[in-house]
């Protein structure tokens, strides 16, 4: 089969890059993992190769696309971006970046409620790919797809990303209120609540609204807020048992991107005029403003209004 002699380079061997690799490799395609850590020469890699998938944390999306453009990538070479984060210093996500940087390149999103310990158990899941260029996303939904990996064709890039990056924000949230023990109610009101935040802030950035009801918003949302395994969850139980970031940080295994999300939102809410309550708590307790304690009563104290407004 033609999929089959695909040839693909994933950037970036942290666990989400290798999960990825794995899955490829499972339908027998030629995949080569490249990390910052190898030494290996990138040009000779991606020379043959078909499609790239940038698998790298949000701070290593600016310099990947700086190597890969002093080697001239070839335009026929599709881009996969996976990486759920926002870019600091231009607040931007990972399509635009990649868009603007390769804008002849077909380029294609992926994002999911995809915890990669449960992916490389064989656990079933789903995940979306999403481009203006269907083709191109109807060839990664073949090469990616297998018994126990289900991936969706969506045509709103912007949105499938949104709702994988904004959606760390409020796992860190969800971490707090079971690190609380606030009980099922307190759970339920919060992420019913995270999604209007979320759509509020996703569709004024470009996403369609349709979007964030699907797997890569709410889908996300619930595997991040409700499993022990998502970094970002882990974050805000870590410190609502009493532990510093630092301290978080220092035991935690990878990136949890909803920090740095977490900071560059407010700064983006800020600039829209754009409500962010649960957001707004969350960056106090990074900031270690606040104690969680403090977060849940700010958020219940909050003028009374509306449920849709
Ligand atoms: N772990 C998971 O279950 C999932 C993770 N993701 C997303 O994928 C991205 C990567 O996640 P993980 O693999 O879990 O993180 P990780 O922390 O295990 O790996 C991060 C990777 O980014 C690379 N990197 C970091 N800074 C860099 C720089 N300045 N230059 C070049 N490379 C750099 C690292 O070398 C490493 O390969 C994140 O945005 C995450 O939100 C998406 C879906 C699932
Ligand atoms: O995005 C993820 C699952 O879809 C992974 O979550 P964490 O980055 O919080 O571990």
């Amino acid at each position: 089969m033609l999929e089959n002699a695909k040839k693909i380079t994933v950037i970036g061997g942290g666990i989400w890059g290798q999960t990825l690799a794995n899955l490829a490799r499972r339908n027998h395609l030629t995949v080569r993992v490249w990390s910052r850590h190898t030494g290996e020469d990138l040009g000779a890699i991606i020379a043959d190769t078909d499609v790239i998938i940038s698998a790298v944390s949000i701070k290593g999306v600016v310099p990947t696309i700086e190597q890969l453009q002093q080697l001239q990538l070839n335009s026929r070479i599709i881009i996969v971006t996976a990486t759920k984060g926002l870019e600091p210093i231009t607040t931007r996500t990972p399509f635009h970046l990649w868009n603007q940087a390769f804008p002849a390149n077909p380029l294609v999103v992926l994002s999911g409620p995809n915890l990669a310990k449960e992916i490389n158990q064989g656990l079933p899941a789903a995940t979306v790919v999403a481009s203006y260029q269907q083709k191109a996303a109807i060839l990664l939904q073949k090469l990616l797809s297998g018994e126990s990996f289900r991936v969706y064709l969506n045509s709103d890039p912007l949105g499938t990303e949104l709702g994988g990056t904004l959606k760390n924000v409020m796992a860190i949230a969800s971490g707090v209120c079971d690190g609380l023990q606030l009980g099922t109610n307190a759970k339920s009101a919060l992420l019913t609540r995270a999604l209007p935040e979320i759509i509020r802030v996703g569709t004024c950035l470009g996403g369609c609204q349709e979007t964030f009801f699907g797997l890569s918003g709410l889908g996300d949302l619930l595997a991040t807020c409700n499993s022990p395994l998502s970094r970002n969850y882990q974050v805000g139980y870590q410190l609502a048992l009493g532990l510093s970031l630092p301290e978080v940080l220092a035991k935690l295994e990878g990136t949890a991107e909803g920090i740095n999300t977490t900071e560059v939102l407010m700064r983006i809410a800020q600039e829209k005029n754009l409500y962010v309550p649960i957001t707004c708590q969350v960056d106090r307790l990074l900031r270690g403003e606040i104690s969680p304690q403090v977060a849940v009563y700010e958020l219940m104290r909050r003028d009374l209004k509306a449920e849709f407004d």
